[in-house]
């Protein structure tokens, strides 16, 4: 499975009328088994790209479309955004069963990997509870098996952690971690935190904006085994600055934009 991002553009119309500009000619893939992390400073149009992805906007122009599918495979995107959006009314276990609910999956193997996923987040023995009754971590955790239930080829995460405590925000990436090595599934994740990026993806992409322009893609490849070098703060500064040496003036401009803006 590849996700191919091809040449797309999106305006939007502003609250004067006029059209306003966000992403011009943008090119971005995801390989299969891929962690692509996509920063950039507030107001860049991450979330414009991602919600292009999921299909709930659609591109001005260029096209959004998966490759190396297995024949008649219909591709699936799991998605977790910052507000998780859980339904108040309904228990951990409803919650996560949601995603199945019109799927034809029989009731039996439904209920099986609901279970599956419960335990691979480390919700179990939390089934029966209520979101009001659940930590914000917590919550977050019931989003992520409730976008991993549907078995999707791609997972889609704007900004999952950015409204937790730095502690609870720190816990979520590293369970994230061992989760992705877990699943492997392709994803990515949308965060305007540099350090978040670098400690989780094989790949950073850029999301630069510089006033007055559209945004542009700049990418810094990470090799797996240097990503498994990020665990602490001090192996992720030395491993940025390492990565400072090797970028363009261009991606250098783009990272402090990230930082005086993100
Ligand atoms: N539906 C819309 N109608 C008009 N303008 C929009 C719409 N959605 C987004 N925008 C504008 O597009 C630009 C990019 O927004 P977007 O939310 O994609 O940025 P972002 O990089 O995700 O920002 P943040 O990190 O703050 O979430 C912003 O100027 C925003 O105001």
């Amino acid at each position: 499975m590849k996700l191919v991002i091809d040449n797309v553009s999106k305006n939007f119309i502003d609250p004067q009328g006029k059209q306003l500009s966000v992403l011009e000619n943008v090119s971005l893939t995801v390989h299969s088994e891929e962690f692509v992390a996509l920063v950039g400073p507030s107001g860049c149009g991450k979330s414009t790209l991602l919600n292009l992805t999921a299909g709930l906007l659609s591109p001005s122009d260029g096209s959004i479309y998966f490759t190396d599918l297995t024949e008649g495979h219909t591709p699936a995107m799991g998605i977790v955004f910052q507000e998780t959006g859980l339904f108040p009314w309904r228990s951990v276990y409803e919650n996560i069963a949601f995603g199945l609910e019109a799927t034809g999956v029989p009731k039996t193997a439904q209920k099986e990997r609901i279970q599956h996923y419960i335990n691979l987040v480390g919700l179990g023995g939390f089934e029966k509870a209520f979101p009001h009754q659940l930590s914000g971590g917590m919550r977050q955790r019931v989003g992520i098996a409730r976008a991993l239930v549907i078995n999707p080829d791609l997972l889609l995460m704007d900004e999952p952690f950015s409204a937790l405590d730095a502690q609870t925000r720190t816990i979520m990436q590293e369970e994230l971690v061992t989760l992705w090595e877990k699943t492997r599934l392709s994803t990515l994740y949308v965060t305007h935190n540099i350090q978040e990026a670098v400690m989780l993806a094989d790949r950073v992409v850029l999301l630069s904006r510089r006033p007055g322009k559209v945004s542009k893609i700049l990418t810094i490849a990470i090799p797996r085994a240097d990503r498994e070098k990020t665990e602490n703060t001090a192996q992720i500064a030395e491993f940025i600055r390492i990565i400072w040496e090797h970028i363009s003036s261009d991606a250098r401009a783009a990272l402090m934009e990230v930082e005086a803006n993100g």
